[in-house]
């Protein structure tokens, strides 16, 4: 088993363990009726996909950072009765499944070989798959041999969203979109019973739990672990400001962070989450895309109220401060005198095309060094002039989902800076 120093300490310090998600089954059931609601763009030539993704793994391990698939943590994680029975509970439920279904569905499941139930629960489960069984009930008759009884989770493939490790422990994010909620069942339940986390002792911040979060969602794409005790969160289409407040209060009481640094994005599907417009790349530098101006974003900086703040300002517990200029409030928090911020402007159009495709949403492996995808030749070639090396990875298809290497990587163990 490997080391299980678990902990992200920045945005860039040396990548040392991450979990990514080998597209399987949900994507072979992504169809050009279901993909939207599926928040894909296209649907995808799967196995080509998973080749690119291969390629994707394969530049992460020849740099020495140890990847877990979340398939095989997964399937790993239900060899275990109770983790098993942890996932069903949730899973099929008479809500989800009708009163007919929960039980046989649940019935069948628990027969399953844990590898089987891993990929179903991912891939989805139609009505054909669950063919031998003789059910009653309304919902069973409503159902097409084709349709979904259990629907496909292909945005697993975005490992970054759903769970988050910020400093020495991890949030479980409440998903803002439908489509992606169940996720969150597979994560609290790897985080729970699998041995790569098992025996560890580390806080979970936020998510762990049975309550209804909505509306007080996060999304990892809008986490950054800025390092030396600050966190940058996005505040756009997926991240609500009753998210912030409870990560940001349960971030100091456990001491593993000192500021929250919260900002609003424009609410739109191509800005989705923080890190598809802004990422770092090196200690103190950070890519941007031009049509982000940082000048017309509100912010504010968070920090634990003092007792007379509480009581004085009725504020939760946290001391709340918009400031007007955010990298000088990230320079701030970061002690350094002003980040460099590196962004193509040349050329307009190639920037709103390479940001569609990812272009900003690399994922760095040490300071200085990123993954980032092929096809985004005008954003590599500036960061290249900026001293910035970027590890090129294919994109044809695994990019129509919208997401770049630091959306299908979870971070588990890297180094501060
Ligand atoms: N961190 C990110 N930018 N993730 C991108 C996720 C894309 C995914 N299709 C979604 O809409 O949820």
């Amino acid at each position: 088993m490997t080391r299980t120093r678990l902990g992200v300490h920045s945005e860039v310090g040396r990548l040392r363990q991450a979990i990514l998600h080998r597209p399987a089954l949900e994507l072979d059931r992504l169809t050009p009726d279901n993909c939207d609601d599926l928040l894909f763009d296209d649907v995808l030539w799967p196995a080509k996909a998973r080749t690119e993704h291969d390629a994707f793994v394969q530049v992460l391990r020849d740099h020495g950072v140890t990847v877990h698939l979340f398939g095989e943590l997964l399937a790993e994680t239900l060899h275990s009765a109770e983790a098993k029975a942890f996932v069903l509970e949730r899973v099929c439920t008479v809500q989800r499944l009708g009163t007919a279904l929960a039980a046989s569905v649940r019935a069948l499941a628990e027969d399953m070989a844990p590898a089987t139930l891993a990929e179903l629960l991912i891939g989805g489960i139609t009505r054909a798959d669950l063919s031998p069984l003789h059910a009653g009930g309304l919902r069973w008759q409503t159902l097409g041999l084709d349709d979904f009884v259990i629907p496909p989770l292909p945005n697993t493939l975005f490992q970054r969203d759903n769970s988050a490790w910020i400093y020495g422990g991890v949030t479980i994010n409440p998903m803002a979109m439908a489509a992606r909620r169940r996720e969150s069942i597979h994560s609290r339940a790897v985080y729970r019973y699998h041995p790569l986390f098992r025996e560890a002792t580390f806080p979970i911040y936020y998510g762990d739990d049975d309550v209804d979060h909505q509306p007080a969602t996060l999304e990892g794409g809008d986490i950054h672990v800025l390092g030396r005790g600050a966190v940058l969160i996005g505040m756009g289409e997926r991240t609500t400001p009753q998210g912030v407040e409870i990560l940001a209060r349960s971030l100091f009481r456990a001491g593993q962070a000192s500021r929250v640094i919260a900002v609003e994005l424009p609410k739109s599907h191509a800005l989705m989450h923080l890190d598809t417009v802004l990422t770092m790349v090196d200690t103190d530098t950070f890519l941007r895309y031009p049509g982000l101006a940082p000048e017309t974003l509100r912010h504010w900086s968070i920090t634990p109220a003092s007792a007379d703040e509480i009581v004085e300002q009725n504020n939760g517990g946290l001391a709340v401060e918009q400031r007007d200029d955010l990298f000088g409030t990230i320079a701030d928090a970061l002690g350094i005198d002003r980040p460099r911020v590196l962004c193509v402007d040349a050329d307009g159009r190639a920037a709103a095309r390479e940001q569609w495709d990812d272009a900003d949403n690399v994922l760095a492996l040490e300071p200085g060094v990123v993954v980032g995808y092929e096809r985004n030749t005008v954003t590599n070639t500036m960061l290249a002039e900026n001293g910035i090396k970027v590890l090129p990875i294919p994109s044809g298809e695994l990019g129509r989902g919208r997401g770049g290497a630091r959306c299908m990587s979870c971070p588990i163990e890297r180094e501060g800076i």
